[in-house]
């Protein structure tokens, strides 16, 4: 096991997370989610022993973090904090150069396969067009790009990111988390990252690390999901009091839309309909009506004015 966690409790004065118990391997990608506040920031920290932790032990390669200097942990764990400092007269090459360092004394020249190293780096993040950009003049989401740069430069088996998708637009969102999954796949990376936009995160992830209840729940992302069915229900989205669903007999998406559609809008119990979705048209029907709707005005009309 690369990371282990051991009857583990984290926290400041008082605890946060209680005796977890759980373990992960290179070439795993793991989501650490959970609500505000309830210290996935605080986990990170105490995994990179900034923080100490108030029970139990964190295990590095078999050996407790305890005994690592931070040099030791950086050599294994780079590390995006999503509020991280920004460096003045830095361009971004230099950000991502900086990764670097930390196998160097900091007057060390990077030699030429380093320099090619961060150069693909930042094509890979689809940044080169920016690459002497003073770090000031990136928007937040390349600023963030950059900072995953200077992570992937430092060359370390694990990576550790705290809300990495924040501040970008959902195309680089994906490009980010395409990105991660790679690392975990291709280069046999352990990834660890905490999201509040898991709905997108999970599809690329394999182990979810829920946080609720002082507690850790620690799986297979799908199977945690189907255990919390009320973090899918989309019930929680709900709108309009007193709306009822009706029956929708529809492929998953056409689905989703229409159920979305009727509960914004109507406040009505529509459980005594059906709509069934044939190739373009819906088919409303009760026991006395029929009827053929092309769109959701159409549809939006009729269900106004029933009764
Ligand atoms: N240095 C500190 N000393 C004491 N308490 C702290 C400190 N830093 C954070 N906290 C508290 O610890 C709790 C957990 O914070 P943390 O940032 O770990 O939560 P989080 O799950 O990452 O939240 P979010 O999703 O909002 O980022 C919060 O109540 C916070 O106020």
């Amino acid at each position: 096991m690369f990371l282990q966690l051991k009857n583990t409790t984290i926290g400041y004065k008082t605890p946060l997370i209680k005796r977890v118990e759980t373990s992960l391997n290179l070439g795993e990608i793991c989501l650490l989610i959970g609500n505000n506040g309830v210290g996935k920031t605080t986990l990170i920290k105490s995994i990179l022993n900034q923080i100490p932790t108030l029970g139990g032990d964190i295990l590095l390669q078999n050996q407790s973090l305890k005994r690592l200097s931070q040099k030791e942990i950086a050599e294994q764990i780079a590390v995006v904090f999503s509020k991280s400092q920004v460096p003045t007269n830095f361009t971004l090459t230099d950000l991502v150069a900086l990764g670097k360092y930390i196998h160097y004394p900091y007057y060390f020249q990077l030699n030429k396969s380093d320099l090619q190293e961060v150069e693909e780096i930042i094509e890979s993040l689809n940044l080169t067009q920016y690459k002497n950009f003073p770090l000031q003049k990136l928007s937040d989401g390349n600023l963030q790009k950059a900072f995953i740069g200077r992570a992937l430069a430092q060359n370390s088996p694990m990576i550790i990111l705290d809300e990495p998708t924040t501040h970008l637009d959902e195309e680089n969102k994906i490009i980010i988390l395409k990105l991660l999954r790679n690392l975990a796949k291709k280069h046999n990376k352990l990834i660890l990252f905490s999201s509040h936009d898991w709905r997108l995160a999970k599809e690329f992830s394999d182990q979810i690390w829920l946080v609720n209840n002082e507690k850790l729940e620690a799986g297979i992302a799908e199977e945690i999901l189907l255990k919390h069915d009320e973090l899918l229900n989309p019930e929680i989205f709900r709108f309009s009091e007193g709306f009822v669903a009706p029956k929708i007999i529809a492929p998953q998406l056409e689905k989703e839309m229409l159920y979305s559609f009727l509960q914004k809008n109507f406040k009505k119990d529509l459980s005594t309909l059906k709509f069934e979705y044939k190739d373009r048209f819906w088919v409303l029907s009760d026991d006395k009506i029929q009827k053929k709707c092309v769109s959701f005005k159409e549809i939006s009309y009729f269900v106004a004015n029933l009764h």
